[in-house]
Parts: C-alpha cells; structure tokens; sequence
C-alpha cells in the first residue's frame, strides 16, 4: 500500500541524516504524481540556524530536478507520538503541494497521524496574497 510504502522509505530515509549537533534524524518521502519518490532527511550545520529540515530537502530535490507535482508525503522520526513538522516545512510544502495532498506523520514505534497539507497550515500566506499587492 502507498501509505505503508511511503512511510518506509521516510523511516529509511533517517540514514542519511546528518545530525551531528541534534542526533535526532528526521527522515521524508515525497511521491509525485508520476510515481517517483524523493528522499529527504535533515542536514545541519555548525551555524545552527542553517539545519535543512528533511520536508525541505525532499521538496527541493524534487523541484530541482523539474518534478514538482506531487500527491502524498511521509515524514519519521524517533519521538513520542507523530513527528510535526517545523512552520517553515509548513509553509515550503504550502507552496507546492496542493491543500488536500496526504501526509503521513509517524514515528518507530508505528504511531501514524494521517492528515493533509492545509490542516498542517491553515491560512498559508501564499501567491494569492502577493497578486493583490500587484493589482493595478
Ligand atoms: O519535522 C521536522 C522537525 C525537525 N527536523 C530537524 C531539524 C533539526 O535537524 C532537528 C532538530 O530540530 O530535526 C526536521 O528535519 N523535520
């Protein structure tokens, strides 16, 4: 099943994370619409505020390899229930992933959390509102 598959991957995708200052990896699986997958995991940096998120790798892969439709994302990591994914994972996957996308939360222990792109982030600021500012 694509869920269960997915959410696999994301937690495969943890063994690539370079974490050295956090040591808590974080792995992401991104499915585009053409039934690719990218991988995503964190990657940090002695400048702290550097750290790519593993949602933002797996976003940016994607995208600058020209794929950038995508309908379901899983994202793992080692915490009590569900992993959350940081306001600026939010608002990256706002913008390209469409409002109703499934993403699927979970953790090691199997603790799923199904839920959707716009439920993440209600109210997303978007291009929507920077065409207003443009109007004439
Ligand atoms: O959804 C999340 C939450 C946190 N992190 C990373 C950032 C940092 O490397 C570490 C601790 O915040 O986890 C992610 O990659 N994704």
């Amino acid at each position: 099943m694509e869920k269960e598959q997915l959410m696999k991957q994301s937690i495969e995708a943890r063994n690539n994370a370079y974490v050295p200052y956090s040591k808590f990896p974080v792995g992401a699986a991104l499915l585009t619409a053409d039934g690719k997958v990218y991988l995503g995991c964190n990657i940090e940096n002695a400048g702290y505020s550097l750290t790519n998120c593993a949602e933002r790798t797996a976003v940016f892969k994607a995208v600058s390899e020209g794929d950038n439709k995508f309908v379901a994302l899983a994202v793992s990591a080692d915490t009590a229930g569900p992993v959350s994914p940081c306001g600026a994972c939010r608002q990256v996957l706002a913008e390209f992933c469409p409002p109703n996308m499934p993403v699927y939360l979970t953790n090691l222990k199997g603790d799923v959390q199904e839920t959707t792109i716009s439920e993440l982030l209600p109210g997303a600021f978007s291009t929507e509102d920077l065409k207003y500012a443009a109007r004439e």
